[in-house]
């Protein structure tokens, strides 16, 4: 493999183009400027990040899934698969074959992106109609409550699709880094689609196909530490537009939680395992039989976090809607309507986050 050059950063006539999203500050400098600030802008209501529904002691029961098991067709683990996807939405992924060294150069790389000087990350500051780039997404008005976090947004795959001026060249070699961990988070996604399929009655090869072609994006969240953990969040509630996310987190902090049962959830993050979660394309496609289940991320009052999600996404011309024999075989209605899935996800990108309310828009009414 060539490495990605810095001469080939014309733009791309192939690239989809997407919603864009309102200016809004840099929190990483808010935190520099003055550690203990925290504007009115980023505060919660206080409902919303109430502890009160703190179900921690669950986290433990988040399901741990063994990638090369499920390759092999195990059929125990293609059961814990699908109890999985139908109770949490969420599980965590192990022995996915994606090598330690490449969770870490990535992990080493981006560590050092973020330190650079803001005028240096700038460099690839997603532009105000764009979402790819370094900077924020889902702001649409200037008075919802805003995030605090930062992120760099982009489309991986396929390579036609890339806007490679915003790929950062600093650390040198990141973005070959960018490029290997890519590569083996989609060798695992393509693995899971082959056993999503095989839980849901079809073909290994159904639902690949079914995405025309198979669509990655990733986005790299970064949330600053904050002095009032209890005020903010670092990402808003929201379920993912996805067909699934696969996401690294470090290994030894904190902030994802996910809603069950009313109540929040922390994933605890198990060195080099990666969570994986069921998108609004599975939700839909299975009738609601896996839910896209709903997250969000805290902060932490002393130490950055760092996570990375890639959203394996269909191509924006395919139709999604529940699959006939699985509608067939719950003797129910058809739970949700046909939706074009460039127009879901960008209608998605025209609201805030906010909990399942888009996926919401595409159910049936009853
Ligand atoms: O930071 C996390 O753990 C969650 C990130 C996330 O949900 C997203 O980027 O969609
Ligand atoms: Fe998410």
């Amino acid at each position: 493999m060539g490495s990605i050059s810095d001469e080939t950063v014309e733009e791309n006539a192939d690239a989809p183009t997407y919603v864009p999203s309102l200016p809004v500050p840099n929190v990483q400098e808010l935190v520099k400027e003055d550690p203990l600030q925290v504007p009115d802008r980023y505060v919660r209501d206080q409902d919303d990040i109430l502890q009160v529904n703190d179900m921690s002691w669950l986290s433990s029961e988040i399901p741990i899934i063994d990638l090369s098991l499920l390759s092999k067709g195990d059929k125990e683990e293609l059961n814990k698969l699908d109890l999985a996807c139908k109770e949490w939405g969420f599980f965590q992924v192990v022995n996915h074959g994606v090598a330690k060294k490449v969770l870490q150069d990535m992990k080493d790389a981006t560590t050092e992106f973020f330190e650079l000087p803001l005028e240096e990350k700038n460099k690839y500051a997603m532009p105000p109609d764009d979402i790819q780039g370094y900077g924020h997404a889902y702001v649409v008005s200037e008075d919802q409550t805003l995030d605090w976090s930062d992120a760099l947004i982009l489309v991986v795959y396929p390579a036609q699709y890339r806007k490679l001026k915003f790929w950062p060249s600093t650390p040198k070699g990141y973005k070959d880094i960018i490029e290997a961990y890519s590569k083996g988070v989609k060798d695992v996604g393509v693995e899971l689609l082959r056993s999503f399929s095989t839980i849901m009655g079809m073909d290994q090869d159904a639902l690949l196909g079914l995405h025309e072609e198979l669509v990655q994006a990733l986005r790299v969240n970064y949330y600053p530490e904050c002095s009032r953990p209890d005020q903010v969040l670092g990402i808003s509630p929201h379920s993912d537009t996805s067909t699934i996310t696969i996401l690294m987190q470090e290994h030894d902090k904190h902030g994802l939680q996910i809603k069950h049962n009313g109540g929040w959830v922390p994933v605890k993050p198990i060195p080099d395992a990666l969570v994986v979660n069921v998108g609004d394309v599975i939700e839909i496609l299975s009738n609601g039989k896996y839910k896209s289940i709903e997250h969000r991320a805290v902060t932490n009052e002393s130490k950055e976090r760092i996570s990375y999600a890639s959203f394996l996404v269909p191509r924006d011309d395919v139709e999604i809607e529940p699959l006939d024999h699985l509608v067939d075989s719950q003797s129910t209605q058809k739970m949700y309507k046909k939706v074009v899935y460039g127009e879901y996800l960008r209608s998605s990108m025209k609201r805030r986050m906010e909990g399942k309310a888009h996926t919401q828009m595409a159910k049936v009414e009853t």
